[in-house]
C-alpha cells in the first residue's frame, strides 16, 4: 500500500484553503495527512484542523525556502497546494520552482503565461488549473473537444458571459477565461475584458430573470457562469451553465490532483495519453486518468 501523502495547504487561513486542509483531513490519514505548518501573507495564530495544530508562518518574512526545505526533510513526498491570492501566484511558483518543492495551485490570477512557461522549464511536477470542480472540468473538456473538432463552428455568433461570485473575489473568473479560449476557437472572437462580473450581494439573490438566483445561505461561497450564444439573427441560442454553492467540489478535486500528482512524483507521466516525461499538468490530465472519487 502506498504512503500517505503529506500535504501542506498555503493558506489555510483562507476561505478555499480551509476547505482544502478539511478535504485532507477528512479523506484519512491513510491516503493523506496534513503537516502541520502553513504559509500565508502574514504569521498568524495557529489553527487546528481534526488533530493537527498549523502553525501559520508568513511567506514574505524569515526564510520561507528552509522552512519548505525542512518540512520535505520530514516529510518525503511533501505536496503543496496553493489557494493564496491572484497577487500572490508568480511569486509564490517561483519559491516551490526554486525549492523543487512539487505543488497543486488553484489559486487564479497572475501572469498565466509566465507561469505556465516557468514551471513548465523547470521540470518541478506541479498540477496548476483555474478550477478543480471535477463536473466543470469534464465540461470544461468537453468545450474543449468540441473547439478541436468543429473550430469556427460558432463563427457570427455573439457570445456573452456572466459570472457572479463572492463579493470578496478580485479578479474574473479564471474558469470563464479558460472556457472562453474554447469559444473563441469556435469563433466568437470574445474579448473577456467584456465579461460581465456580478460582486453585489442583492443582484445575486434577486430571483432570474432580473438576477442570478444564488441561495442566500450561499452568497459567501458561490461560482455561477452562464455563457449564452446568439446568432447573427437572433433566431438561434445556446446557453451553457455551471453553478456552484460552496467549495467542497474544488475542495475534494484538488485532494485528488495531490494524489494524482504523488503518483507522478519521480516518474513524469505513464498513461498513454501523456508523452513521456511531462511534469506540468491541468485538471484535465486528472480526470483522464481518473480514479477520482465521486462527491
Ligand atoms: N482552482 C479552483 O478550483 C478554485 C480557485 N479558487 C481561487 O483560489 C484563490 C483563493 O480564493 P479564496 O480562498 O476564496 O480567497 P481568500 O481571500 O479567502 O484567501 C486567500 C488567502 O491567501 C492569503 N495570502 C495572501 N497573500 C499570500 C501569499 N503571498 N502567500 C500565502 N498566502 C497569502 C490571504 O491572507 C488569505 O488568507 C482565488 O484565486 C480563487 O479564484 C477558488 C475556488 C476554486
Ligand atoms: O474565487 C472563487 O470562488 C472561484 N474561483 C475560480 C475561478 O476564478 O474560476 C473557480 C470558481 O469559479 C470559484
Amino acid at each position: 500500500m502506498a504512503a500517505a501523502v503529506p500535504i501542506m495547504v498555503n493558506d489555510l487561513t483562507g476561505k478555499m484553503g480551509r476547505a482544502v486542509a478539511d478535504a485532507v483531513v477528512a479523506r484519512g490519514a491513510d491516503v493523506c495527512y496534513l503537516v502541520p505548518v502553513a504559509f500565508s501573507g502574514e504569521a498568524k495564530d495557529p489553527v487546528t484542523i481534526g488533530d493537527v495544530a498549523v502553525e501559520i508562518k508568513s511567506i514574505r518574512d524569515g526564510d520561507p525556502g528552509a522552512v519548505l526545505d525542512d518540512l520535505k526533510a520530514k516529510h518525503p513526498g511533501l505536496v503543496v497546494v496553493d489557494y493564496t491570492l491572484p497577487a500572490a501566484v508568480n511569486a509564490n511558483a517561483d519559491l516551490y520552482v526554486k525549492h523543487a518543492q512539487p505543488f497543486v495551485m488553484g489559486t487564479t490570477g497572475g501572469d498565466r503565461v509566465k507561469l505556465l512557461e516557468d514551471v513548465a522549464t523547470s521540470g518541478v511536477p506541479a498540477v496548476i488549473a483555474p478550477q478543480m470542480g471535477k463536473q466543470v472540468v469534464a465540461f470544461q473538456a468537453a468545450m474543449k473537444l468540441m473547439a478541436t473538432n468543429f473550430p469556427g463552428a460558432f463563427k457570427g455568433y455573439t457570445l456573452t458571459v456572466t459570472e457572479s461570485h463572492q463579493s470578496s473575489k478580485v479578479d474574473t473568473s479564471g474558469t470563464a477565461k479558460a472556457i472562453v479560449e474554447s469559444f473563441n476557437e469556435l469563433g466568437c472572437g470574445f474579448d473577456i475584458k467584456d465579461a460581465v462580473l456580478v460582486r453585489d450581494v442583492p443582484t445575486q439573490i434577486a430571483p432570474i430573470p432580473n438576477g442570478m438566483g444564488v441561495p442566500e445561505e450561499h452568497i459567501l461561497g458561490h461560482a455561477f457562469h452562464t455563457y449564452r450564444l446568439t446568432s447573427p439573427d437572433n433566431t438561434v441560442a445556446f446557453e451553457f451553465q455551471h453553478n456552484v454553492c460552496g467549495r467542497s467540489i474544488y475542495a475534494e478535486g484538488t485532494v485528488d490532483a495531490c494524489l494524482f500528482l504523488s503518483s507522478k512524483m519521480g516518474e513524469g507521466c505513464a498513461s498513454e495519453d501523456c508523452e513521456a516525461g511531462k511534469t506540468l499538468f491541468d485538471m484535465i490530465d486528472v480526470l483522464r486518468e481518473g480514479g477520482m472519487v465521486t462527491n
